[in-house]
């Protein structure tokens, strides 16, 4: 498979290396300073770029063909017109908050855990993600799919940084040294707390998942989810 990267930084260098050992060829590596880019010479793009960066890059893909794998965070506000450009060009798109095997059972498990509480007021509910310092965006993408999960099973309404209530689900972003990114769903009472975690050792793991999921994307059209990718049901 010929693979294009768009985003040659610290995920970018660990795709290329799992993408290498399964037998696959890098055919680009695009950053903000790429002039001309040869949309014929790749099979997928995979794009673990910037915010800023990350909805321009699809387009072009789209618009030239290509089906993306999109692991960047903090675009979300153009999710929806992604989805409607991939469907008008009869694209192929997977975008994932978080691309490894055990962050996506770890989101069925935290919906699974919400369903369970849902009826339990006794309970708060509160989120923590930590990552390390160079991170642009906060909360992190994967703790606003938790987040999500928890709203969507819950009496919570939304999500906040660094504020709660009754309806509102507080999210907290630490920064600390080169953390590859921790997180962990609490539910308080006065009596007990239930805490949920998941921790990565190293940027493998999401490396693995894009990967793979360039692997099954391949004479596909359509949005799917790693849900899909992994067959979680
Ligand atoms: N979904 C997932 O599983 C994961 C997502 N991420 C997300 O991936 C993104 C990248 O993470 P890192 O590699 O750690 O960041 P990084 O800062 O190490 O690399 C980002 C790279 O993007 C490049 N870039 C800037 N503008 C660009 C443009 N217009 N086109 C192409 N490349 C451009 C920069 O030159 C830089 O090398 C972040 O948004 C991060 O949150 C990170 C890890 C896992
Ligand atoms: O920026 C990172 O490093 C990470 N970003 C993703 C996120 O925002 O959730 C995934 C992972 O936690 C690492």
């Amino acid at each position: 498979m010929r693979i294009a990267l768009f985003g040659y930084g610290k995920m970018g260098q660990m795709i290329e290396q799992i993408a290498r050992n399964r037998g696959h060829e890098i055919v680009a590596k695009i950053d903000e300073n790429t002039q001309d880019i040869d949309f014929n010479s790749m099979d997928v793009a995979i794009d673990f770029s910037m915010p800023e960066a990350a909805f321009g890059n699809i387009t072009k893909c789209f618009n030239n063909n290509v089906p993306v794998i999109s692991g960047t965070t903090g675009w979300l506000d153009k999710y929806e017109d992604a989805i409607t450009l991939c469907n008008d060009k009869k694209g192929a798109f997977i975008y994932a908050s978080n691309f490894s095997l055990g962050v996506n059972i770890f989101f069925e498990l935290n919906n699974y855990l919400a369903k369970m509480m849902q009826n339990l007021p006794e309970y708060k509910v509160s989120l923590e993600e930590i990552h390390h310092t160079q991170k642009l965006d906060a909360p992190s993408g994967t703790a606003i799919t938790l987040a999500e999960g928890v709203i969507a099973n819950s009496n919570y309404s939304e999500w906040k940084l660094d504020n709660s209530s009754d309806t509102i689900l507080p999210i907290t972003s630490k920064r600390i040294g080169k953390v590859p990114g921790t997180h962990t769903v609490d539910y308080e009472s006065v009596v007990d707390r239930i805490s949920i975690k998941h921790t990565a050792h190293n940027r493998e793991g999401f490396a693995l998942g894009a990967v793979t999921a360039a692997e099954w994307i391949i004479g596909k059209s359509g949005v799917f989810t790693m849900r899909d990718v992994l067959n979680l049901g």
